[in-house]
């Protein structure tokens, strides 16, 4: 199981990176507008500071197999041959991340929102299927079952596409899905830090050392 952070924030990605075993990064314009103007490549080299085995995953803005191609080479001229590029699944994506496999480029497959959207991007040969889970639930799709779904096809196709969910609101969705058969999540740090931060854990803890101080008088063991 491989766990990322949908955040493009340093702060974020220094804390949890030292906290829990971090894999990588993901990001998409609109994440990237949360930080205002910052210099993506710049900024990226410095998040790859903090761990240097960090996976980073870059989306593309080009909306043309052309504008596409000519991102993914900025994005790999700047940040090196082992981004993966993350390219939305429509028909002018789909040619691209034909493209991009033959020239050998490492490709996830993002704005999934269909069983069938996903299948296409595998069989084009992408290194991970990014199926949005929240936005999926709110179309009253049975994300789980998809998951299951897209799972069976990988293995018994014998693909090596993994699946990267996204889109997370809470963390019974991402739990859901990693039982469902993901290979991967990319999970927004607020998500995780509400599990690692909450007062219910914070209060269990603060017995546990009450309980041991009245019964010895001190808090060390
Ligand atoms: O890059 C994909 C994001 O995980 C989408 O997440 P969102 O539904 O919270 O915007």
């Amino acid at each position: 199981m491989k766990l990322l952070l949908d955040s493009i924030s340093k702060n974020e990605i220094e804390v949890l990176n030292s906290v829990i075993d971090c894999y990588g990064v993901t990001s998409n314009p609109t994440i990237v507008k949360k930080h205002g103007k910052v210099n993506l490549f710049e900024h990226l080299k410095e998040i790859k500071k903090i761990n240097v085995d960090l996976e980073l995953h870059v989306q593309v803005v080009g909306q043309t197999k052309e504008k596409i191609l000519k991102d993914a080479k900025n994005i790999v001229d700047a940040l090196g041959s082992d981004i993966f590029i993350k390219v939305p699944v429509d028909k002018e994506g789909l040619c691209t991340i034909k493209e991009l496999k033959k020239k050998g480029y490492r490709v996830t497959a993002t704005a999934i929102y269909s069983e069938f959207q996903a299948i296409l991007a595998v069989m084009n040969g992408a290194d991970y299927i990014a199926p949005y889970i929240n936005r999926m639930s709110n179309m009253e799709k049975n994300t789980v079952e998809i998951i299951k779904n897209l799972r069976r096809f990988i293995d018994h196709e014998k693909y090596s596409t993994q699946i990267l969910a996204a889109s997370f609101k809470n963390i019974g969705q991402v739990t859901e899905i990693i039982n469902a058969g993901a290979h991967a999540v990319t999970v927004n740090p607020y998500l995780i830090n509400e599990v690692l931060l909450s007062p219910t854990v914070n209060k269990a803890i603060d017995q546990f050392v009450d309980d041991w101080e009245i019964t010895f008088n001190r808090k060390e063991i």
